[in-house]
């Protein structure tokens, strides 16, 4: 069926996107509410399996919907077929034509859309000097580094004025010197694009630079949404937790304290009751070989080592016993604590450096 043919369903006002996304593959279940402006750039984060591509490949139209709707900018495209929907994709490893320039390759879009051969290259030849590649246009893909064909690849998707751009992985094909400078090209146009974007990505810090509002899909459920700072600062799964980098636990609050599900008590400065969540960062941790005696402690949790790592200058311990956690501390104070897999160690957290909100 062809979008012409497809049953009208009612076109709303609503601009960007409003979408309810729900697809089964075999035992998995996709069930995911996603709307964004013109202007928002989403991302969606989580652990393998999570349902991050299937959810891209659903917007694009690669994969039919089991349920749910997806309408752009109030228009139906749930019967609409991927070529025509007006939307632009950057895939993981870019899928340039290998046989067209990089001219050739940002116009083929245009051509598909009936611009003719003349006007379609000038539309490329723009777009490539707005990327900073006009001198490649004339360039095979195999000639371009892995940061020139990820310029092309967007350059290619944003020639066709999609109103709803996808990024799958859009840095993960680059070395980490490359990744640093491409993050902040993109971002940039991303900044610039007036419809709505929707990239997919493993790492954290993709996510915080390149978006406005971050999407933490687990098990294909959305389980936490918001502003970066905001998902930082309060996450609400295990998962989200170690990607910013955070002790995380979960209890019941009491005015200053809140009682672990399983486990002992955290003393906060929030004053709370109800289901809580709190936490505090593995660099708020202090170790002490015996127990400490002094007053200012407020909580002290009697642990063992379980692991150590390195973590960038520092070492990171991985603790079990009356509270598992993760404390950093550098190699001097590792090497004085005597740290090795098994010692106990007392592991202390000031109230002030722990974060509690409600659950
Ligand atoms: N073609 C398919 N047929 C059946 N099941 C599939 C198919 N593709 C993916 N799945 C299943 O759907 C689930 C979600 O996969 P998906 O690739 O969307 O996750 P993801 O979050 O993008 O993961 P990753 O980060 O590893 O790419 C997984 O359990 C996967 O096994």
């Amino acid at each position: 069926m062809t979008g012409a043919d497809a049953p009208r369903l009612p076109r709303t006002d609503r601009q960007g996107l409003d979408a309810r996304l729900v697809v089964d593959r075999g035992s998995f279940r996709l069930d995911m509410a996603l709307s964004a402006a013109p202007g928002d750039v989403i991302a969606l984060l989580g652990p393998n399996g999570a349902g991050k591509t299937t959810a891209l490949r659903v917007l694009a139209g690669l994969v039919p919907l089991t349920e749910g709707h997806l309408r752009l900018d109030g228009a139906p495209l749930e019967r609409v077929p991927p070529e025509s929907r007006p939307v632009g994709v950057v895939f993981q490893d870019y899928l340039l034509f290998p046989h067209l320039s990089a001219l050739d390759n940002v116009a083929f879009g245009p051509r598909c859309q009936g611009l003719g051969k003349a006007e379609a290259r000038a539309v490329a030849a723009a777009w490539l000097e707005r990327m900073g590649l006009a001198e490649h246009a004339g360039a095979k893909p195999r000639r371009l580094s892995g940061g020139q064909a990820q310029r092309v690849a967007l350059a290619r998707a944003l020639a066709t004025r999609p109103r709803l751009l996808l990024l799958d992985e859009p840095l993960a094909a680059l070395d980490a010197r490359t990744r640093l400078e491409v993050r902040a090209r993109l971002r940039h146009h991303l900044a610039e694009f007036e419809a709505v974007a929707v990239l997919v990505t493993h790492d954290p810090l993709d996510a915080m630079v390149l978006a406005d509002r971050l999407v933490v899909v687990e098990h294909g459920r959305v389980v936490q949404e918001g502003a970066p700072a905001d998902i930082a600062r309060r996450p609400r799964t295990d998962y989200i937790a170690q990607l910013v980098g955070l002790n995380l636990y979960r209890g019941e609050a009491g005015g200053h304290t809140v009682r672990l599900d399983a486990g002992p008590e955290i003393t906060t400065t929030e004053e709370l009751s109800g289901p809580a969540f709190v936490a505090f960062p593995p660099s708020a941790v202090t170790l002490h070989r015996d127990r400490p005696t002094g007053a200012g402690a407020r909580n002290l949790w009697r642990c063992e080592v379980a692991g150590l790592e390195t973590h960038g200058d520092r070492i990171r311990a991985g603790l079990t016993g009356e509270l598992p956690l993760a404390a950093d501390l550098t190699t001097m104070a590792a090497a004085e604590l005597e740290l090795r897999p098994g010692a106990p160690v007392w592991a202390t957290v000031e109230a002030t450096q722990t974060h509690a909100y409600p659950a």
